[in-house]
């Protein structure tokens, strides 16, 4: 039986893992959940932590919540010495640097996309833009109308999985705003993001490798949060046997 704690139980991601923790007593228990604020029943935004009886029992916290909160998360895991699962995107580089440090003393996953498919199309996109190495990227995601953060946290690391397999430094390659005439045609070795936000998609990425006459496109479509939700639970179940250091969902799915 894995002990849970849930930072952003209020939100989207955070209510489908309450239904599988929930429906599952056999093999996990919510120990805390943590939210912003209650619609109903108000907690004071100052005391963040909804507590469950045993909060302080948790052996893994799950965090799917918002960037602004990654500080407060990680000194508490620091402090409590409990491994983390982060699947929260849009993070600052000094807010990946924090997470990089914290994980020099408590185990760590972290990932932009916990869903099985996403992650083989991880490892498909670095062996097509070896194998098409002169071809030029463009990268379209879609999300549902309140997704915050642009481009994806998927798309980015799609983007520097392919700047990375080729060589390149992700930051000089990436073109994000193509508004404007800069009186510059494209840079052939150029990765081109671009985001829609409409409806409630709950995710859809295109990675177009396109040269002169030839185009090959990989999609990746999910319907449902379940995926994601069911990968952040065997991330959980795998990072409280691990020491200290920052993890992939490649090292927990052995992909
Ligand atoms: N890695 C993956 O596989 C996936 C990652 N994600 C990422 O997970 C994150 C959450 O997604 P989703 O569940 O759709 O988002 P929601 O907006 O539905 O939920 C976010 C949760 O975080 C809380 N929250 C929001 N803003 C703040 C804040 N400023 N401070 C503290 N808490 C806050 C909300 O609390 P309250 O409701 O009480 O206000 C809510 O519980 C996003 O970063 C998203 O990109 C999403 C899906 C899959
Ligand atoms: O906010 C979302 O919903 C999602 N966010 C993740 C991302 O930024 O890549 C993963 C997924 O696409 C859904």
């Amino acid at each position: 039986m894995l002990k849970l704690a849930i930072n952003g139980a209020n939100g989207k991601m955070g209510q489908k893992l309450l239904d599988l923790i929930l429906k599952n007593p056999e093999l996990y228990e919510l120990v805390l959940a943590r939210t912003f604020h209650l619609e109903n029943n108000v907690i004071a935004s100052d005391s963040y932590y909804l507590t469950l009886p045993h909060s302080t029992t948790a052996e893994v916290m799950v965090d799917f919540s918002n960037q602004e909160r990654i500080e407060e998360t990680l000194n508490w895991c620091l402090t409590h010495k409990i491994p983390l699962v982060i699947g929260t995107t849009g993070f600052t580089s000094d807010q990946m640097r924090k997470i990089k440090d914290a994980a020099a003393q408590i185990a760590i996953v972290h990932s932009a996309n916990m869903s099985l498919s996403v992650n083989v199309l991880f490892e498909a996109v670095k062996m097509v833009a070896k194998k098409l190495a002169d071809y030029e990227v463009e990268i379209v995601e879609s999300h549902h109308r309140y997704k915050k953060d642009a481009p994806s946290g998927t798309a980015l690391e799609i983007g520097k999985l392919i700047a990375g397999a080729r060589g390149d430094d992700f930051d000089q390659v990436a073109c994000y705003n193509r508004t404007g005439n800069n009186n510059q045609v494209r840079a052939s070795r150029e990765i081109g993001f671009s985001a829609l936000r409409a409806g409630d998609i709950v995710g859809r990425h295109v990675v177009d490798f396109i040269s002169d006459g030839e185009e090959l496109s990989i999609i990746s479509n999910i319907n449902n949060r379940r995926g994601f939700a069911l990968g952040a639970l065997a991330a959980a179940k795998f990072i409280v046997k691990q020491a200290p250091g920052l993890y992939s969902m490649q090292d927990v799915l052995e992909i």
